[in-house]
């Protein structure tokens, strides 16, 4: 089962000792079961915050939050935090009913660290750790997934792995997926459709289909081509 999620006219704000600060005000959204959304928008516009307002997480100020059904969730933070103390079995394990305990030396494999259970976090890499939180999220199968600039942290030959990576992984295991990114490539190559914010507070700037076939080669020349449209529409979003 996959879930979609329906915002009704959200607005969020902050408490402050001066009084709530806006942060989102009214966006009306609805993401459709199974399609990966991109969200988009400057740095400090809303995006890990209507994250975790889709998540359930945050409860909004203003506006009703929907679910479909009781969504499981799967969550990959910008950065991997793993207990450094526990192994990547004993890591996975901690988010995991008993009854997905089997199923992480696969999902370890998936992400391309087949027979590495019983290593630590710091005998990983940086992309290593990441690919490992990828597999902890979705361990539990998740319903939604959420991920909050999974390769932010990582340099571009390895962000680019992790993106081919989560490609195929939606692919087999698909998910609602909200994808936070500040790389205008890594929305278009894995999104189905991309939700713009800006402005302060963050409206609901623009919503754009993206109507390639999966998997996307991201030196296709029509993918450039919404990447340019995309980074103009960041830039200037009234010149779009
Ligand atoms: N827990 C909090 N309490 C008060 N203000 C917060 C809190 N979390 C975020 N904010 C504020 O809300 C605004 C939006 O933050 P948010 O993290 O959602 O933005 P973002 O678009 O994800 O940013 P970035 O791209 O830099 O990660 C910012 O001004 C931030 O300072």
């Amino acid at each position: 089962m996959s879930v979609a999620i329906q915002l009704a006219g959200v607005s969020l704000g902050y408490p402050t000792a001066g009084g709530p600060r806006p942060v989102l005000s009214n966006i009306n959204l609805n993401i459709r079961s199974s399609e990966t959304l991109a969200l988009v928008g400057r740095s400090g516009s809303g995006k890990t915050t209507l994250l975790n307002l889709a998540a359930g997480l945050l409860t909004p100020t203003r506006g009703s939050v929907t679910f479909s059904a009781s969504p499981r969730v799967g969550y990959v933070f910008q950065d991997a935090r793993l207990l450094p103390w526990l192994t990547l079995q004993a890591n996975l394990k901690l988010v995991c009913p008993p009854e997905f305990h089997a199923d992480i030396p696969q999902a370890l494999a998936r992400v391309g660290l087949a027979g590495r259970e019983q290593d630590h976090p710091g005998q990983l890499s940086l992309g290593m750790a990441q690919r490992a939180a990828v597999a902890r999220a979705l361990v539990i199968r998740p319903d939604v997934l959420l991920l909050d600039e999974p390769s932010g942290a990582l340099d571009e030959l390895t962000a680019s792995e992790l993106r081919v990576e989560l490609a195929s992984l939606l692919q087999v295991q698909p998910a609602t997926t909200l994808l936070v990114t500040h790389h205008p490539t890594e929305a278009v190559q894995l999104a189905d459709r991309i939700a713009v914010l800006g402005g302060q507070p963050a409206t609901l700037t623009r919503l754009i289909e993206v109507p390639l076939a999966h998997p996307r080669d991201p030196d296709d020349p029509a993918l450039l081509d919404f990447v340019r449209q995309l980074r103009l529409h960041l830039r200037q979003p009234e010149a779009v």
